[in-house]
């Protein structure tokens, strides 16, 4: 198991968000959440990769309790993430976007920053190397240059994964990767991240509000309902539960 949540509860002025919800997410595999809107998904994101602290539970990453720890820090053992909204640094070009993710990884200290050792540059060849190649796999290779503002939506979701994939995570949370796309898009980024995930060996845990490309792509889905677990397992077991169906789709559905 490299991912696992425990009881995990998070309220937010007396509004629960989460209630005692838990997560096991074995190596290589790929988790869908789904749920009505409000019911916690983001916030157990937000937990998980350290942007909020729990109320109580426990999260540990690869064995190593992170639950407390900041952010970065739980980046830099692994866990990398996107956003459902869109941030990209406006400022930035494509490629410096991107390469802002990896600073992470600079092997290289402040004091070899301000000499300018000759290591530093060959750093940051390297990075700027790496960059590029995780450009090309998204399909924004001909965009590096572009400000990242010139992306279109659809490019800078890509943008998004590209910046996430460049700390290097072993396990990569998806905020709604293909919100605001068709089916023919959303099954397409899908497609794009599932040859990334096999060729660079992820695990992947994705919110998704596209039940059905969800289903395709994912090997369990987990429900989440005002802020509970609701039921967890094999997609289309979940999906038939009619207290899922209840749930998510809404009464009468
Ligand atoms: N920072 C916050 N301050 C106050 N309440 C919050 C905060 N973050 C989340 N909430 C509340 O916690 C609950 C869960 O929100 P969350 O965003 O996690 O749900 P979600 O399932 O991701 O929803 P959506 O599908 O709409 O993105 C909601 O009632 C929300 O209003």
């Amino acid at each position: 198991m490299i991912l696992s949540g425990t009881g995990i509860s998070k309220s937010f002025m007396g509004v629960k968000a989460l209630c005692d919800v838990s997560l096991m997410v074995e190596e290589g595999e790929i988790l869908g959440i789904i749920g009505p809107n409000g019911s916690g998904k983001t916030t157990l994101f937000n937990i998980l990769s350290g942007l909020e602290r729990c109320d109580a539970g426990e999260v540990t990453l690869a064995g190593k309790r992170v639950s407390g720890l900041p952010s970065h820090r739980i980046a830099g053992m692994g866990l990398g993430r996107t956003f459902q909204n869109l941030r990209p640094f406006s400022g930035l070009s494509v490629l410096e976007n991107v390469m802002a993710g990896g600073h992470l990884r600079a092997p290289t200290g402040i004091l070899g920053q301000i000499l300018g050792l000759p290591s530093i540059h060959a750093a940051e060849r390297q990075a700027r190397l790496d960059a590029l190649q995780l450009l090309a796999e998204v399909g924004l290779g001909a965009y590096a240059r572009s400000r990242s503002t010139e992306l279109s939506y659809g490019q800078t979701k890509r943008l998004e994964l590209a910046r996430a994939l460049n700390t290097r995570p072993r396990v990569l949370l998806l905020d709604e990767p293909t919100a605001g796309m068709n089916d023919v898009q959303a099954a397409e980024i899908l497609d794009l991240v599932g040859a990334i995930k096999r060729k660079l060996n992820l695990t992947l845990v994705v919110i998704e509000h596209n039940v059905p490309v969800l289903m395709r792509f994912a090997d369990r889905l987990m429900v989440l309902d005002a802020g509970c677990k609701l039921t967890e397992g094999e997609p289309r077991r979940v999906v038939a539960d009619p207290r899922v169906i209840e749930a998510y789709l809404g009464r009468g559905a």
